[in-house]
């Protein structure tokens, strides 16, 4: 429901959740993310189907489909070994230039690392589709070589985000409900933070917003692999 105020943002304000990790609620407005359901539907339909990976011989609950790179545990290849061998879609520019202008909004000119907001160029996007139960355990996203940020959008249902610490999957960590619209970046200092989704709130998707229920996050990364290493072990296993 929106107001002439728009009281849910004031409600909700731009919050550093941890050093480098910033909630930004609301950044996309509505008609944006109808845009992009509507582009997942797109890429769900592409050459590799969104799948659950597997990890420690269980499918995940949250079922993902990559651009630019595919992720499996725990490497980046550019063919989706694990699902059916196929190249997974490029990266779409438009996506590259959202993710620019996610960071600029949330650091300013320069990043976390020093390097200016402005060379911001993530290759590739994971994105995940939770139904009413599907939960992601807490984990760190250190497939990547590259320090860039990881930008967050999410779609569709209210969840609940763990934002934990870079030691340990346990306490300390603070929980956020993202909301569909919000933005959150985690770089710098919270790059290697722990996180996870505990739960996702069933049926409180917005009107409008492209979904009628379940819940879609993309994240941006910078895999910092050159095309010539087509299949590359993550760097910090
Ligand atoms: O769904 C989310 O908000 C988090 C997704 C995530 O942590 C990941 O894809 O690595
Ligand atoms: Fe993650």
């Amino acid at each position: 429901m929106s107001t002439l105020f728009g009281d849910e943002l004031l409600e909700r304000p731009r919050r550093e959740i941890a050093p480098g990790a910033i909630h930004l609620p609301g950044w996309l407005g509505l008609e944006q993310q109808a845009w992009i359901a509507d582009r997942f539907r797109d890429w769900a339909a592409g050459p590799v189907p969104p799948r659950g990976a597997r990890i420690g011989g269980h499918e995940m609950s949250v079922r993902t489909v990559c651009l630019g790179w595919h992720w499996q545990p725990y490497r980046y290849t550019r063919e989706a070994t694990d699902v059916n061998g196929r190249r997974v879609l490029e990266m779409p520019d438009w996506l590259v230039r959202l993710g620019r202008k996610a960071v600029a909004e949330a650091y300013g000119p320069t990043l976390p690392d020093g390097s200016p907001s402005a060379g911001y160029t993530p290759d590739a996007a994971l994105v995940n589709h939770y139904d009413a139960t599907a939960k992601m355990g807490m984990h760190q996203d250190k497939d990547e070589r590259s320090p860039a940020p990881v930008v967050s959008l999410s779609i569709g249902d209210d969840c609940l985000f763990r934002f934990g610490n870079t030691r340990t999957r346990g306490k300390p960590y603070r929980d956020v409900e993202l909301l569909s619209g919000d933005l959150f970046v985690f770089g710098g200092a919270s790059r290697l933070a722990y996180h996870g989704i505990p739960k996702v709130h069933a049926g409180t998707a917005p009107d409008g917003c492209g979904l009628a229920t379940g819940r879609i996050n993309i994240t941006l990364r910078s895999t910092g692999l050159d095309e010539t290493r087509a299949d590359t072990e993550g760097a910090r296993q």
